[in-house]
Parts: C-alpha cells; structure tokens; sequence
C-alpha cells in the first residue's frame, strides 16, 4: 500500500441554523463534536440548538421554524411507529421544506413518514463496527441525492483505492462499477439482493487487486450502528420517494437454522426533497467520516438555501446565516442554564439564582475571610507494619482524640490503597453533616449543640417548586457562594495559605495543568442512585419504587470537612484546611435551635447553615489544636507496634446473600435482552443486592475492623471508609472506577469502566488444592501465563469492546452538556486495567467545564453515572426500575461517593464493590449507647453490563466475581 497524504477537507459553507431534536438518545450530544470538528465552538453554540423532542410541542415548533435552516432527527430508544416514542417528527417530516437529516430512530421515522415499514434488523449488535457500502455521484453538487460523496477519496480525481483506508477520515474502499442497489428497481432482501452483495464483493476483491482509478460510484466506511430495527427494504418500502443510498451486507438465520445474506438498510434520501438519513452513528466515537456525512449534509443545506428556485429571502443567506434567536436557544435546557448561571455570576457574590434571602447574612461570622492552609506536621512513616497500616493507625488514633466529635457526627478515610505503590490517605471529622430525603424533601443538618455537646438537628424543607429548587441546585449554589468566600483571603500570618483561586483564574488562561490536586477539604460524602429523580431530564420516578419505611436512608449525604489530616505518597503528613480568622471558638446559645421539631423553609444554604451557628473555617485557635492534635496522632501512630487486631482478620465479614436466586437474575437478563430486541434499550447494567445482618453474624464487628479487612484484601483507587452515624449508614468501599474528577481549573474526566474478568491467581501457598496452575514447582508462572491469557481474551472480545464503548458514547456525550463542545475527547479507547482481583477494560474521557456551570451542576448533568445505567440512559433507568425487585432501592450503591472540594475540586468514585452498613440512624446519646444493640443490615450491590449477546450464565458467574472481589469467597 502506498502512503498518499489524506485529502484536504473540502470546503466547509457558512454553518446553517440548526435544530437538533433529541429523542432521549444518550448520544445525541455527541453531534456537536461533529460541528465543532468544522466550526468554532462559539460559532456552534450560537447556530446549533439541542431541544428535547418531548419538551416541545407540534406548534412550539412551528413558531420555530421562520428561525431555522435546517434539522437533525437524533437516534432514540423506542419506534418511529409509536407516537408516544416519536412525537411529531412524521408530520414534521411530511411538512417541512427545509433540509432534514435523520439519525437512527430519524431515519426510521423517515421512512415511516411516507409509508415504510419497521422489522428487526437480522442481526443484533449494538455498539459493534461494521462496514457500510454506499452510493455516491462522481460529478456531486446539485442534483445527487447522496451524502457520501464528499468520502474519500471521490471528487478531486485522485481516486486510488488502494490508499483510500488510510485517508485521515476515515477508511474507505471504492469499486468502479455502478451497481443498482435498492432504488426500487431491485428491492433488498430477495434473491437479486444477494446476488447483487456477491457482485460488490467479487468487485472490492477485484479492485483491490488490481489497484486501479475509481471512477465507479460504490464506497465502503466503517461506522458503528446502535439499532435493533430496520427499515423493511421490501414490504411497503416507500421506492416511489425514497431511495437507498447505503446498505450494510448482513445475515440472517432462517427458522431451519440456515444463514442467508441479505442487506440492512443503512442510509436514504428523498428522491425530490432535501431528507436525507442514515442508520448508522455518524456521531460515535468509533465511526470514521462522522464529520464529512455532516459536512456533506450541510453542504447540501446550503445549496438549497442559495439555490435560484427559492423565493428571494432564502438566496439572500448565501454569505452566512444569522444567529439563532434568544427565542430558539432558550428551547435548549443546557443554553438556558449556562445562561442562567452566567447571568448570577454577572451580578457580583451571588453564585446560582439568587433564592429567598439569599445573601442576607453575608457579613456574619468570619464570612469572605476564609483561608486555606497547609501545614506540614514532618513525620515520616515509622518502622512499624507497613505503611498502610500506619495509615490505619492514624485513623483509629485520630478516632480516639475526635472528642467525642468522630463518634457522635463521623469520620472520612478516603484511602485509595494499591499494593504497588503507595498512594495518598486523607482523614477527617465531619463540623457537620448534610442529609437528604427525595421524599420528604427536606434537608437535615446534623451538629454538635456547642453548650451540650449533644448531637443537635434541624431540618430544612426546599421550596415547594420542584423543577427549580432540587437539593442538587441549592447546594451547588451554596457550594459556589462558600467558595466565593475564599476568593478574598489574604496570606496566613503562619503556615502556607494556598492561593488556589488567583491561580487556578491564571490556569484557565494559560492552560496550564495545576500542581496539587490533592483535596484541600469541603464536603465528603455521596449522591445515592435516586437523585437521578432530581437529575435526569425527563425521568419519572416510579411511585412504588420508594421501598418500606426501613430501607428509606438518605438520598444525598454530605459532611463538611474543614480540618483534614493527609498523608503523602512520600509517608510524610501534614493538615490541611480552611481558616477562618475572624471566627469563635463557641456559638451563642441563643441564635441555635436544637430541637428536631425546628423546620425551617426554602432557605438558602449558606443561611440557614450559618443561622445555626455553624462556621465554616477552624478559627485561629481551633486550628492551633489541631495542629497539635494531627502531630500527636501521627506521632503515636508511627511509633506504636501495629495493632493486633490487625494481624488476624480472617472472616470478619458477615456472610452475604443474594435477594435474588441465580434464576431469578437470569430471568432479569432474558427481559434485558427483549427490551433491547424491542429497540428500547441497546445495553442495559442489571444489578442486584447480597444482604447480611448483624443478628445474622454469631459476632459483632465493627464496621471499621471490616472496612480494614476489605482495604487489605481488595486494595482499590477509591478504597474510601464513611462513617455518618446520624445518617444511618456507613460505608466501605473499594471501588475501582472513577466516575468523575474536575480540578480547581474545571478540567474534567470520566473513566468509566465495562468488561470485567477475575484473574488467575496462584493459591499454592495459600494451601489452595484446585489451584489454577495445577501445582508444582512453576505453578506460580503457569498461573501468571493463564492470568494474561484472561486479560488478553478480554481485550480482543468484541462483545466486551462493545459494551465499553456503548458507554463512552453516552459519557461523551453527557459531558457535552457541560463542557465546551471542542474539548471533549477520549485519550483512551478501551484500555485494559488490572486490579487486586479483577482485569477491567477502562475508557478515559475529558473535557473542560463551560465558563458559567458549576462543579455540582457537572456532577448533576452526568449524573446517574452511566456505567450503572446502560444506554440510552433515560429509557433504561426506567425500565431498570421494573426490572430490580421493584421495592427496593440500590441506594449508595450505583451513586457516587467522594469528595467535592472547597477549591471547586471534584472526585467521585461510582460506588461498586462496596458494602453499605445501614441501621436507625444515632441522633441521641442515648441511641448512641443503644447502637451496639442496634441492628446492622449490610448490602453489597452487584451487576453488569446486559447486551443482546450476553450469555446469561456468564454474566451470572461475572455478579459472581465481582461480589467475590469484595467478600473473597471466589
Ligand atoms: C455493576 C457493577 O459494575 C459495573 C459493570 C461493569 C461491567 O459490566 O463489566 C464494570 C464496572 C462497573 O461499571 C458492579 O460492580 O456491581
Ligand atoms: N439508536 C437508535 O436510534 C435506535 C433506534 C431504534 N430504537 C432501534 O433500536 O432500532
């Protein structure tokens, strides 16, 4: 093969106005990486509008169109055939004159518009990469009626197939012979369908070996299709207005078990009018040409807008079209809040919209002095054990000193423990800790009443208006309004005071990456799976789904954390935190209410928090304590002999068991599997719970002797201890996956992880007798063969590839609702992870937070994380809900947990392999004496990822692993 440069792009006309219409698809977004691959980002922000299909109506529409060029049907669950899936795209189809261009689910409601008909498709795969055959016009420009001829390499008479897979957009074989395929003539699917798929063939074979011109109008692209259904290409097919202009050659197996080919319909143009459509994703991140199919369509856009037929208003835009009107743009959910968000940060310290009395307490206690300080404490791990069980040792002395404070409000590790290298531990006790309830709707503040010392409680009721005060804004705007508060500091008279925000305001200029992006304190907790009800557009929470009194723990927990003890990867600690100069020691016991009954209404954070007394920085004296207390806890840590307790801890786990019997879950998959034969779902991540009890288990075990267990045994990156008494819940994780990170200067990234395999492990010296290796001298080698054999298996297994990447479309996509279009990018496709236990394939997005959205708003738009969802996310959370034992919750589980930072850093981890300790939440001190007696009901949550090729016994065996990675019972 030769190495012809690629071709150059053909030029690019002035970007039409464009309205996408989403039909819920989790891809839809990914469209804009197609725009800004030839636009400008803001120029796209300004002419291209997402608008949720189900959020406008026939006649919104309708006022819309004086404003627009042209449309975008996106791809969708469900059918065009279905009103209540397709809304009014087929009158809109049958009515509009501009050009319209359907994706997927478009392309099927075009074909249904004007008569077609929708089967399965012969062979379902979602997410897989297949070849795409197409007709173009050599000689394009007006009057072809196909989309691909911009492919290369066709038009610039360099046409040399041979070279054409290395084309820099994409690969692309061409054959020089004109085939009539699909244009009615030949109708698909019948005996002259296959002969003519021969014919291609014999002719790509023929032309690759020859290596001559192309002058034939027959290409071939690789794009990815997300489809269950297919355009009938013989019963009704609509011939007499639409032509085929692409075709995938398939199969199909008969009822007697033979395989015949036939050829799927993959794209279509009217024959008369600008619609166009194609079946495949364009948009994925796989599919290559994305950008020159949308190149092509505008193209073709802007020849009818300047075309001599049409009344002179139109011919007028030859030289550009004018922005979208405010109007428009406000149809888009993701304009109207980055507006919004703007528009509140224009208006000086106000973060969010301004709420009811926002601001009002401003000035009050130590208010815009805080600082943030760090102060090295220069101990350096001791001899004792080894370094992560110093670092366990900190914790439980750290525990013992909390003054009661650790024992009555919590404590936060987020650990983060590898067996290859050391890793950074960071400690706190909450000053407070924030609960939530979806059902109630209201928050509950936990604190120490400072004259008793008891644990005191308020509650918090948000105002009655749902859509726009969900507990994710109010304390996004709260969070944002604290953090303005630190703008303003001055450095400290003693200590390092870190000036993260003139730099991080420098960093977005320079693009620098920051240095330290260790947490610096604010809040550690996490979002439970139901916030998606506050999350996700468009979702119905079922009613029924809400579960029994007992299992109703809160939604949303957060602690603030302002005095934290780190240690670093070197063994060396020091503290960290926020310092509040003018701030007291004590709160005056006239302005705090301690009563449960107090409930106080549609306040805004930062008020309500600071009318209880609650102060957000450690004063000058209370950070000296600290000092000395974090030098004395480390320095006894360092220097004891480590625990006892440490050396035995076989078996502290309770025994867990399923909810659901092996066959109960299979029964689940094969539902999975019809809902995405029906087209309503292309990957769906089953889950199901292992439960145990307290009363269960013949001994009682602290949840920190098992979280201390699990950290040895399952070293994760996110390994992270919880422990928030007055919440009812504790929680031991080791989870691998991150869901997100943002720094202080708004980089984000998601690495969401599909695939998983146990590995191979050598258990001969642990006395195993079936051990893997078969024993004997080289065992451990011949293990360690077969445990690259498993992660290789599971690299190259398509199905697995598959799954991973259903998912990084949707990531992509939902971090296109938060970022700017041009910088979402995947510098890792589907790369292979391993862990302790388990080989993972793990993908790496990111992107840059758009000038206006907050770190928690980013949180919320990605938020459930759609690892644990499947695609397209909305459709298979509902149908998820069905399916999970409809009166259960997963609650923490499938949530995030993590810290969101004072600096506006994030990190969350999607909570898996984790074990969630619930019991009746400790608010008094005499509960607090009642909780040894108190019963603990633990869940640990597992699932995966369910696909149409998903074999249920495997998946059973992989809920199987994963449960074991935690419980070591595999
Ligand atoms: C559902 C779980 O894991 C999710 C599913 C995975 C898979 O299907 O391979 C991998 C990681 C997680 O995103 C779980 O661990 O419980
Ligand atoms: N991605 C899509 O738009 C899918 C369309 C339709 N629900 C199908 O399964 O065929």
């Amino acid at each position: 093969m030769s190495s012809k440069p690629a071709n150059p792009l053909p030029p690019v006309p002035p970007l039409p106005r464009t309205l996408i219409l989403d039909y819920r698809d989790s891809y839809t977004n990914n469209l804009l990486s197609l725009f800004v691959s030839l636009y400008p980002d803001d120029e796209v922000r300004r002419k291209v509008v997402v608008v949720q299909a189900d959020e406008i109506t026939w006649d919104d529409l309708q006022t819309m169109l004086s404003d627009l060029d042209c449309i975008l049907l996106s791809p969708g669950p469900g059918r065009p055939d279905i009103p209540a899936d397709i809304g009014f795209a087929l009158d809109l189809i049958r009515t509009t004159t501009i050009p319209l261009l359907g994706i997927c689910l478009g392309m099927q409601a075009l074909a249904v518009a004007y008569g077609g008909q929708i089967i399965n498709t012969p062979d379902l795969k979602h997410g897989h990469v297949i070849p795409i055959s197409f007709n173009f016009n050599p000689n394009s420009g007006s009057g072809s009626r196909s989309i691909f001829d911009l492919f290369p390499d066709h038009g610039n008479g360099t046409s040399d197939p041979s070279v054409v897979g290395q084309a820099r957009l994409g690969s692309t074989k061409m054959v020089d012979k004109d085939v009539d395929v699909g244009n009615g003539k030949a109708p698909f699917g019948t005996e002259v369908q296959i002969e003519v798929q021969e014919e291609v063939q014999k002719e790509v074979q023929e032309e690759e070996v020859v290596g001559g011109q192309s002058v034939g109008n027959v290409g071939m692209v690789e794009m990815v299709t997300y489809n269950s259904l297919t355009v009938d290409p013989v019963l009704g097919f609509p011939s007499d207005e639409l032509e085929v202009i692409a075709w995938h050659d398939d199969k199909r197996k008969l009822e007697d078990g033979t395989v015949v080919p036939v050829k799927t319909i993959q794209g279509l143009a009217h024959r008369t009018k600008p619609q166009y459509g194609v079946q495949f994703h364009p948009e994925s991140i796989a599919s290559s040409s994305g950008s020159l199919l949308l190149l092509s369509f505008l193209q073709k856009t802007h020849e009818y807008h300047t075309s001599k037929t049409l009344p002179t208003p139109t011919t007028a835009l030859r030289t550009g079209y004018p922005p979208l009107t405010r109007r428009t743009l406000r149809m888009s959910s993701t304009y109207r809040q980055v507006e919004e968000s703007r528009a509140a940060s224009r208006v000086g310290s106000r973060a969010g919209s301004p709420g009811p009395g926002q601001g009002q307490n401003h000035g009050g206690r130590g208010g815009g002095r805080m600082r943030l300080v760090e102060e090295r404490i220069e101990m350096v791990q001791g001899s004792a054990g080894g370094i992560e069980d110093v670092n366990e040792q900190v914790f439980r002395e750290l525990t013992r000193r909390g003054n009661g404070r650790a024992e009555k409000l919590g404590t936060v590790w987020l650990d983060g423990v590898s067996n290859r290298a050391a890793t950074t531990s960071s400690m706190s006790i909450p000053s407070f800790v924030l609960s939530y309830s979806l059902r109630t709707r209201t928050v509950i503040c936990h604190f120490l009443n400072p004259e008793t010392s008891r644990v005191a409680a308020r509650r918090l009721r948000l105002s009655s208006r749902p859509a726009v005060d969900t507990f994710w804004k109010w304390f996004s705007r709260g969070s944002v309004e604290l953090r303005r508060r630190l703008q303003d500091r001055t450095t400290g008279d003693r200590g390092q005071s870190l000036d993260m925000f003139a730099r991080a305001a420098s960093r977005r200029e320079t693009g620098d990456r920051p240095t330290d992006t260790r947490w610096k304190g604010g809040w550690v907790g996490w979002w439970g799976y139901e916030m998606k009800e506050e999350s996700l557009g468009g979702y119905e929470a079922r009613t029924s789904g809400k579960g029994g009194e007992d299992e109703d723990g809160p939604d949303a927990c957060w602690g603030w954390c302002d005095r934290i003890l780190r240690r670093s990867k070197d063994g060396s600690w020091d503290i960290c935190g926020v310092v509040d100069p003018g701030g007291q020691e004590t709160t005056s016991p006239a302005t705090v209410q301690t009563t449960e009954e107090a409930e106080d209404d549609g306040m805004e954070m930062l008020e309500w928090l600071e009318s209880l007394g609650l102060q957000f920085g450690a004063s000058p004296r209370e950070w000296e304590q600290w000092l000395q207390t974090a030098k004395d806890v480390v320095g006894l840590a360092v220097s004891q002999r480590p625990d006892t307790r440490m050396k035995d801890r076989k078996d502290v786990l309770p025994a867990f068991k399923p909810l659901i019997s092996a066959e109960g879950y299979k029964t689940g998959i094969e539902k999975c599997r019809k809902a995405i034969y029906d087209g309503n779902s292309y990957e769906l991540t089953l889950t199901t719970r292992f439960v145990a009890s307290s009363s269960s288990s013949s001994t009682r075990v602290d949840p920190l002797d098992m979280y201390a267990h699990l950290r040895q045994r399952n070293p994760a990156p996110y390994s992270t201890f919880v422990h928030f008494p007055t919440a009812g819940t504790t929680i031991l994780s080791s989870s691998p996956e991150r869901f997100v990170r943002i720094d202080a200067d708004g980089r984000v990234e998601m690495k969401p992880i599909k695939g998983t395999r146990g590995r191979v492990k050598c258990v001969c010296d642990r006395g195993g007798v079936d051990c893997p290796g078969k024993g004997g001298p080289d065992c451990a080698t011949r293990c360690a063969k077969l445990d690259d054999e498993v992660a290789r298996e599971l690299c190259s297994n398509a199905k697995e590839r598959a799954e991973n990447l259903m998912i990084v479309d949707l990531i992509r996509s939902d971090l296109q609702s938060c970022c700017s279009p041009s910088s979402v990018q995947v510098p890792k496709l589907i790369a292979l992870e391993t862990y302790e236990s388990v080989h993972q394939l793990v993908t790496t997005v990111v992107g840059r937070l758009e000038q206006g959205i907050s770190e928690i708003e980013a949180v919320e738009r990605c938020f459930p994380p759609g690892s644990m969802t499947g695609a397209p996310k909305l459709r298979s959370v509902q149908i998820l809900d069905d399916l999970e034992a409809p009166n259960r919750r997963r609650g923490v589980y499938s949530g995030a947990l993590g810290y969101m930072g004072i600096d506006g850093q994030v990190d969350l981890s999607v909570v898996i392999r984790t074990i969630v300790a619930e019991y009746e939440p400790v608010t008094t001190d005499t509960d607090r004496q009642g909780m040894q007696e108190r019963e603990v009901r633990y869940s640990l949550g597992a699932g995966g990822a369910i696909t149409w090729l998903s074999d249920p016994q495997g998946e059973w065996d992989e809920v199987l692993t994963k449960v074991g990675s935690v419980t070591g019972s595999r």
